[in-house]
């Protein structure tokens, strides 16, 4: 599933590609006003911080929500509290595109997080002019020579990368390349399958200093207490916030966590 999800964004880049070269994007990427700093952002103060995603549907859990209005659901976040806005740019199967990150980069003033599955530079240049801060990489669909590669150029850039893992082989290549923000995604990208007891076991191996996110399975106010309990710095938080109501409350629940 994973392959496919990555051979999907690859010819989605490809088609985009025809009528905006590399040259152009690489042009626009050093045009765009500089990236924030997400690290710091992620890193602020001493309570949990929340990544609020803008997210319609995914293979997993199908349609979510309709989200007519991506830049109206960011401003609710930053409202909210969330420390950076996640926006799922993968067409086929997450109902995301790059206009729906353009619009929240316009609509807020904290990090903005590009989530798609990312393996070209290509994709990261076009990030990076949509006004992206941060850039996913998900481990397990990398080689280490292209996850090297990638991650520099995301430095680069000004961005920051989060790197995605999902066992402890993958945190091992993590933290050797030197990452600074380490996700670990609950969810399976292969089975779909969720373990929300992974973050605990892995997070002991991601050293001090980095950021430590877990992502997927927060489904209400406990499941922010079991990750911060297993020590994570910050959530990434999807479906709960698009399908929960009034997202600003929710987020408020979220962050009386301690
Ligand atoms: O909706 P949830 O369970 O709160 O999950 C959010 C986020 O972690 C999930 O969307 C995600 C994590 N890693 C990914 C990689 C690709 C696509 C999606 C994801």
């Amino acid at each position: 599933m994973l392959d496919g999800l990555v051979a999907g964004a690859r010819d989605d880049a490809a088609r985009r590609r025809q009528s905006r070269s590399l040259s152009d994007v690489e042009a626009a990427a050093v045009a765009a006003p500089p990236a924030l700093d997400a690290c710091a952002a992620l890193q602020r103060g001493e309570r949990i911080k929340v990544i609020a995603e803008v997210k319609r549907a995914s293979p997993s859990r199908g349609a979510l929500a309709e989200i007519p209005d991506p830049a109206d659901l960011a401003r609710s976040y930053a409202a909210g509290g969330a420390a950076a806005v996640s926006v799922l740019t993968e067409e086929r199967r997450f109902g995301g595109s790059l206009d729906d990150l353009s619009a929240v980069r316009a609509a807020v003033d904290i990090p903005v997080l590009r989530k798609d599955f990312i393996a070209e530079p290509y994709q990261v240049l076009e990030a990076r002019a949509a006004g992206a801060d941060l850039v996913l990489l998900i481990v397990a669909a990398l080689d280490d020579a292209t996850l090297a590669r990638l991650h520099a150029l995301v430095l680069e850039l000004g961005m920051t990368p989060l790197v995605e893992t999902h066992d402890a082989e993958e945190v091992r290549r993590a933290v050797a390349l030197g990452a600074s923000v380490i996700g670990v995604n609950a969810r399976d990208l292969s089975t779909f399958e969720l373990d929300r007891d992974l973050f605990g076991r892995l997070a002991p191996s991601i050293p001090d200093g980095t950021v430590r996110i877990a992502e997927s399975a927060v489904s209400g106010v406990a499941d922010v207490e079991h990750y911060r309990r297993a020590g994570a710095d910050v959530v990434l938080v999807g479906e709960a916030l698009v399908t929960g109501g009034d997202p600003v409350a929710t987020l408020h629940e979220f962050l009386a966590v301690t």
